[in-house]
C-alpha cells in the first residue's frame, strides 16, 4: 500500500510490518499489531504481538522484534529503524515498555516510522518517544 509523501526506503519497511501483522497471535484482544526492524548490514527482523491466557506475558510486535533481533547477533545501536503498523484511526504508537526497551536498545536518535492501515504515518525518534528516560547510562553511580 501507498503512504503519501513518506520515503520509499520507510514505505517498504511500512509494508512489511503489515505483512509480520499477518503472524500475530492475538487470541484475546483480536487487535493485531506488526514491526519490521531494519539492521545496520540491511536486514528485516519481523516482529508480531504474542498473546497469553495469563494476559501479563503478552508481548507487543515491537519487542517481539528487537529481542528477535539481539537473538539472532546483533548488539544495541546496530539498528536503522523500526516501523510499526496497527489498524488503528491514528498511526499506532508503542506503548511505554516498548518505548523503554527501545530505549535500551537502540540509538536515542533512531527513528520509528508509524503507520496504520489508512495509509496514515507519523515519524518519531526513540528520545521524543520517551523523553528523560532512566537509561543504561543513568546506573552510573555518583561519586
Ligand atoms: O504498539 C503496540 C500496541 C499494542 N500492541 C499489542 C499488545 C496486545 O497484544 C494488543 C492490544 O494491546 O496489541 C503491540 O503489539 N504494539
Ligand atoms: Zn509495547
Amino acid at each position: 500500500m501507498a503512504f503519501e509523501g513518506l520515503s520509499e526506503e520507510y514505505s517498504k519497511l511500512l509494508n512489511a510490518a503489515k505483512e509480520a501483522m499477518l503472524r500475530a497471535y492475538v487470541p484475546y484482544s483480536g487487535f493485531r499489531v506488526g514491526a519490521a526492524l531494519l539492521d545496520d548490514s540491511g536486514h528485516i527482523h519481523y516482529g508480531c504481538n504474542v498473546e497469553n491466557a495469563a494476559y501479563s506475558p503478552c508481548n507487543c510486535a515491537e519487542r517481539t522484534a528487537l529481542f528477535r533481533a539481539i537473538a539472532d547477533g546483533k548488539r544495541p545501536g546496530q539498528f536503522q529503524v523500526i516501523a510499526v503498523m496497527g489498524d488503528t484511526d491514528e498511526p499506532i504508537t508503542p506503548c511505554g515498555v516498548c518505548r523503554q526497551v527501545m530505549v535500551e536498545l537502540c540509538k536515542l536518535d533512531m527513528p520509528v516510522v508509524m503507520g496504520n492501515l489508512h495509509g496514515k504515518w507519523n515519524i518519531m525518534t526513540v528520545t521524543e518517544l520517551l523523553p528523560g528516560a532512566f537509561t543504561p547510562a543513568s546506573l552510573e553511580k555518583g561519586s
